[in-house]
Formats: structure tokens, C-alpha cells, sequence
């Protein structure tokens, strides 16, 4: 199997129960709910997507036959010094990571003791051997993984509103503000949807909030 990767870069993550964790970041390219095409958003299934996964040619992207060669390029860009108490830390996202994430690469990685994220749309299974997992539901998807370590649904999406995920399987619940041109007027309801319902915490982009990747 080969892999087709958008970027890969170092950098923090910005979102969710693990904001501000040093990580790697790889892009896979390409997506099972929207062609990437500014022409196809409105005819998208999912088309609020604030991000570019399409080809290979983004910073630190490329296309990688083996993966082990994948695995040593994301290593080679850990920049953590050795320590213990926190392994290297990927995040694998995308586009649609659950496209080309499979064992192999897990088993290279998990080898060489990363610590492993997916951040992933619901709509395929997640595989063994995934240590933290971020489902981001779709108002016109179909959800398939319905557990893992936390839901970071993009709010507002009228016809998928909290209430049909809160009894799933998860540790964390987090509303992130859409972001488009009323993302003030997104967040402030986002705000009074989690004064209203505590189970719910805000995930701010953070990372878009002070200019890093
Ligand atoms: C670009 S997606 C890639 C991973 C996967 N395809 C997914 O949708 O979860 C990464 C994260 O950004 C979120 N996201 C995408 N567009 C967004 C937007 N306009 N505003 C806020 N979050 C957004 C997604 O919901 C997801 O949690
Ligand atoms: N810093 C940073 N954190 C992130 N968390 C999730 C991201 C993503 O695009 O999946 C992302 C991203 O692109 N950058
Ligand atoms: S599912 Fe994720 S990557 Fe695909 S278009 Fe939506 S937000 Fe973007
Ligand atoms: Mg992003």
C-alpha cells in the first residue's frame, strides 16, 4: 500500500482535550466527503471543510510506497526532546485519514513508541491500535465509529444537533465554532449551548488564534 500525503509539519494541537500537546501532523490527501474542489462544495456532503488535502504537494507531503518510509519521514520531523513521561505524538487527519490508515503503518510507528491520534470523520471504522481518537459526525453522513476518546462536533450544523450524539460512547464532548465569515455569531451560540448543557465544553481552533499550523 501506498500513501498520498497533502503536509506534514510539526507544530501544536489547536483543538479539543489535547490542545497545546506537541505533535506531528500528517495530511493525508483526499477525502470521502467532498472532492476538495471549490466547485463541488455545494454539492458536497459535507461542505463547510476549512481545509486544503488535496495532492501531495504541501510542506513535508509526498507520495510514500512503504510504511516504514512514511514512519521515518514523520519521526524525522518529531522535534521533542527524549522524555519518558511523553512519547513522539502523531496526528493523523486529512482529508479523510481512515483512507489509507492501516496496520502496517500503526505496527511501524507503534515500533518505535509514537503515541498515535486519528482525527477522523465517523464514517469508517477505526482500526486497532489507535490510542486517542477524535470523531467529527457530519450532519449527512452516516456515523460508523461510534466510540472513542472524544466528539468534536462542528457546531452550528442544523441538522445534526448535539442532542443525537450526546449518548454515545465517548470520554470527551466538545463543540467547535464553524468557521466562515459568521464565525463570531457561531461561537457565541456554541458558548450558550455549553452554559446550557455542561456536559458540552467549547474547542476553540487555537492554533488559527495565534498564526501557527
Ligand atoms: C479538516 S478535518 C480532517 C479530519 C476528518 N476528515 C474530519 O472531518 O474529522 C479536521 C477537523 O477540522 C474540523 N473542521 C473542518 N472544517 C471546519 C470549519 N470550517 N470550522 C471548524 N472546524 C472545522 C473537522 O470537523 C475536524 O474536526
Ligand atoms: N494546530 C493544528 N491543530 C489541529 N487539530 C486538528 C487539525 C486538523 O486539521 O485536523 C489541526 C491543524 O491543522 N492544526
Ligand atoms: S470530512 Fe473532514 S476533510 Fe472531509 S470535507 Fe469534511 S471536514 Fe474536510
Ligand atoms: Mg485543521
Amino acid at each position: 500500500m501506498s500513501y498520498s500525503v497533502k503536509e506534514a509539519f510539526y507544530s501544536l494541537q489547536g483543538e479539543g482535550a489535547r490542545t497545546g500537546r506537541a505533535a506531528v501532523f500528517c495530511r493525508f490527501a483526499g477525502c470521502n466527503l467532498w472532492s476538495g474542489r471549490e466547485q463541488d462544495r455545494g454539492t458536497a456532503v459535507c461542505d463547510f471543510c476549512d481545509t486544503d488535502f488535496r495532492g501531495t504537494d504541501g510542506d513535508g507531503g509526498g507520495r510514500f510506497d512503504t510504511a516504514q518510509g512514511l514512519a521515518a519521514h514523520l519521526l524525522h520531523l518529531w522535534r521533542g526532546q527524549p522524555d519518558e513521561r511523553a512519547s513522539p505524538y502523531v496526528i493523523f487527519t486529512g482529508g479523510e485519514p481512515l483512507l489509507q490508515l492501516d496496520a502496517a503503518l500503526l505496527a511501524v510507528l507503534h515500533d518505535h513508541d509514537v503515541e498515535i491520534a486519528v482525527e477522523t470523520n465517523g464514517t469508517l471504522p477505526v482500526p486497532d491500535g489507535v490510542d486517542w481518537i477524535c470523531v467529527s459526525p457530519k450532519a449527512d453522513a452516516g456515523l460508523v465509529q461510534t466510540r472513542g476518546d472524544e466528539l468534536k462536533l462542528v457546531y452550528p450544523q442544523p441538522l445534526a444537533p448535539p442532542e443525537r450524539f450526546a449518548g454515545l460512547a465517548f470520554r470527551h464532548f466538545f463543540l467547535q465554532p464553524r468557521d466562515d465569515t459568521q464565525r463570531a455569531a457561531h461561537t457565541a451560540a456554541a458558548v450558550a449551548y455549553c452554559k446550557a448543557h455542561p456536559r458540552w465544553r467549547l474547542s476553540l481552533q487555537t492554533h488559527k488564534l495565534i498564526g501557527i499550523p
